[in-house]
Order: structure tokens, then C-alpha cells, then sequence
């Protein structure tokens, strides 16, 4: 019996909602295996626990996500309660950063039953690939003087280690996929870290004479996401050019709510994290409509880092024939609800 413990922080908003139905569904998949069992240790970590304890998470909190296989996660955030960069930098941002989870992977593709909002969407099946722990999400700077002559510098890190790490990690992929790689910059405006950044993609391409590669600016292939994004494979991109893209990838495929993502550690130090695009989305909280897509594929990019190849594929497929039997969320068309979607999703599963 091959034992996977989880570590699952469900956090805030319907993060609450949308990754207990995933764990129903990884249940059943435990089941139709027959050889695989999850455990799971749950964490009430979010901005309600930092009401109550002023923290994130208590001081040990990462040292008890060590002790297990993969840190399961719905989103963080509830500006109503704490100020977001305090919340997810508390919880989100340090596991990222402390786990060295380098990399985030983040796919695009069209899914069967779920329509494009594009007017002619033709076969798009992209992964992102974003920085995970350095760019424009970091920590250096500040701020001097106040009211009319107040400063505020936020720097942006770039090291020869991250970038590479990351672009080389794309040309990987890009091997198993359909070999080609396109790089996001923005050399004609960032005139220190992109100019680096293009250098660097320069520099590793050499090694992987195979694959095809293009480098655009970010603000052009914004739009190609848009215009032809059949034409891409492997996208890489620095921390915040991969969060905005992503987000993109996950409205041309129908919703954010069905985008999945894992944050993976590559040294083997720690666990990898798997949550998906979306956040705590407060605007439909408590109202159970939920899509838990996002959440349920992110468990299928779980299956597949554990080397379960086979039952994410089953569950992938699963999802499709449940998009296409119109079971289906508000935020893709549908009336039903987040359950609903998920008793589907299960159903089709026993079905396979
Ligand atoms: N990785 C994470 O945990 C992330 C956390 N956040 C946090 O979440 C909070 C809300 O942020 P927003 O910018 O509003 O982004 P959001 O992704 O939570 O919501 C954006 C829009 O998409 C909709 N949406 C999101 N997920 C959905 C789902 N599963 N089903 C149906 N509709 C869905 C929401 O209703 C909203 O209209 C903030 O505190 C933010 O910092 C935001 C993005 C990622
Ligand atoms: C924080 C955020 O927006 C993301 O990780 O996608
Ligand atoms: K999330
Ligand atoms: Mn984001």
C-alpha cells in the first residue's frame, strides 16, 4: 500500500469549500486504485487564525508541513479581516519561499464541455512556467519620510541561479511536450533585470538545439494569449509575468475557477505545494457555487507528481465527462452547484 500524508490547509473564503470536495474525490481515486491511501492533517491556518493568534501560523508551522508528502492548498486571503500582503505573505508566499518551491507550473489547455470565451478558440495547450521564489515578489525595499515627500522602493531580484533554474526547468518540459518554448520579457522597458533575464534564456537554449524557442514582451504576448494562443507550448516567465499570464490562460479556458497549480520544491528538501490560480474569491463565498475544478485538477497535477500517471489522467477525464454532461458551476455557464459538481465528477470516476 503506497501511503501519501497530506498536509491540507484549506485557508480562507472558499478555499473552505472547494478542497474538501477535492478530498472526496481523492478518496475515490485511493479506492478505484486499490493500492494508494491518503492521510491528511488539517491545518485552520488563515486570516481568521491570525485574528485569534496574530500569526499565520504558529511558529512551528513549517516545520509540521515537513513532516509530509505534498502541502494540499485552497487559497489564502480575506482583505476584510487582514491586509493581503500580511496574509498571504504569512502563509502563501513564506511556504513558497521557505520550501524552495522554485517552480510553478500552471497548465492552459481547453477542456471538453467547458466553452472558450474566446469567439474561435482552436486547440490551446500551454503550460506556464513560472519563477516561484524571486522577480518582483520580494521583500527588499521600503520606505522614508512621509506625506508629500514619502518614498516607497520595491526591488526586484533577479539571480543567475533562479532564472536559470527556471528556464532550464521549461526547455525540460518542453522536451516531453511539443518542443517549444517562448519567454516573456520586457527588455524594452526593464532595462536591468530583462535585458539579464534574455541573456540567461540565450544562454540555455544553447543547450536544447531541439527546441524552438521565441522571446516576446510581455504586454504583446498578453494579447497573443488572446489572438493565437494555439501557437504556444511552454511559456516561461518571471514571478509576476507568470501570475498575470496564468491568470489569462485560466480565462480563455472558460473561469479562473478551473485553473489548477504546483509549486514544486526540485531538491527534494521539501514537500511540494498544490493549490489552485484562483483565491479566497469573497464575492461568492458561503453561497456554495464554487467551481471546485480548480481544485480537483490541482489534485490531478498531485497524482501526477506522485508518478500516478495514470489515475490523473482517469481523473482529468473524469472532469470532462462530467463538463460535458452540463453539470456545471455559474461562473461556465451552468446552475449547479459546488457539490453537485463534485458528486458528478465521482460519479463519472466510478463510471471509468
Ligand atoms: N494563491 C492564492 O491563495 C491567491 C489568493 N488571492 C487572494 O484572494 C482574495 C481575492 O482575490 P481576487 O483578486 O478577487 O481573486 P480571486 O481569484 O479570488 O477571484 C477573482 C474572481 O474570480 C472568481 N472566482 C475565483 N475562483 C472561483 C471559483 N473557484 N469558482 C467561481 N468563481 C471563482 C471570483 O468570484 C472573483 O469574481 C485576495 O485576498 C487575494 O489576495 C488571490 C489570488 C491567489
Ligand atoms: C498570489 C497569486 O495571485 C498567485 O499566486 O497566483
Ligand atoms: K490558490
Ligand atoms: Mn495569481
Amino acid at each position: 500500500m503506497k501511503q501519501m500524508e497530506l498536509a491540507v490547509i484549506p485557508g480562507d473564503g472558499i478555499g473552505k469549500e472547494v478542497v474538501p470536495e477535492a478530498l472526496r474525490v481523492l478518496d475515490v481515486i485511493a479506492e478505484i486504485h486499490g493500492g494508494l491511501k491518503f492521510s491528511s492533517t488539517h491545518h485552520p491556518w488563515s486570516s481568521e487564525y491570525y485574528v485569534e493568534h496574530g500569526e499565520m501560523m504558529p511558529k512551528d508551522g513549517l516545520s509540521q508541513l515537513t513532516q509530509s508528502d505534498a502541502v494540499f492548498l485552497g487559497a489564502v486571503g480575506d482583505p476584510a479581516l487582514v491586509a493581503d500582503h500580511i496574509s498571504l505573505g504569512g502563509l502563501l508566499l513564506k511556504i513558497r519561499r521557505e520550501f524552495e518551491q522554485v517552480i510553478n507550473i500552471r497548465p492552459a489547455k481547453q477542456l471538453k464541455g467547458i466553452v472558450s470565451p474566446l469567439a474561435n478558440p482552436r486547440d490551446f495547450d500551454i503550460m506556464i512556467v513560472r519563477e516561484n521564489s524571486e522577480g518582483e515578489y520580494s521583500s527588499i525595499g521600503g520606505s522614508v519620510h512621509s506625506g508629500e515627500d514619502e518614498i516607497v522602493i520595491q526591488n526586484a531580484v533577479f539571480t543567475k541561479k533562479g532564472v536559470s533554474r527556471v528556464i532550464q526547468y521549461a526547455f525540460e518540459l518542453a522536451q516531453q511536450r511539443s518542443g517549444r518554448v517562448t519567454s516573456a520579457t520586457k527588455s524594452n522597458g526593464i532595462v536591468h533585470s530583462m535585458p539579464f533575464w534574455d541573456e540567461v534564456f540565450k544562454e540555455v537554449s544553447t543547450n536544447y538545439k531541439n527546441v524552438q524557442t521565441n522571446s516576446e514582451h510581455i504586454d504583446a504576448l498578453s494579447a497573443f494569449f488572446i489572438t493565437k494562443p494555439q501557437t504556444m507550448d511552454v511559456v516561461v516567465a518571471s514571478n509576476l509575468f507568470g501570475d498575470i499570464l496564468s491568470d489569462i490562460g485560466a480565462a480563455i479556458m472558460g473561469s479562473i475557477g478551473i485553473a489548477p497549480a504546483g509549486n514544486i520544491n526540485l531538491n527534494g528538501k521539501y514537500p511540494s505545494m498544490f493549490e489552485p490560480v484562483h483565491g479566497s474569491a469573497p464575492d461568492i463565498f458561503g453561497k456554495g457555487i464554487a467551481n471546485p475544478i480548480g481544485q480537483i485538477w490541482t489534485a490531478k497535477m498531485m497524482l501526477d507528481h506522485f508518478g500516478e500517471l495514470e489515475m490523473g489522467t482517469l481523473l482529468l477525464e473524469a472532469i470532462e465527462s462530467s463538463m460535458q454532461s452540463g453539470i456545471k458551476t455559474a461562473d461556465i455557464g451552468g446552475s449547479s452547484s459546488t457539490s453537485e459538481v463534485t458528486d458528478e465528477i465521482i460519479a463519472n470516476l466510478r463510471n471509468k
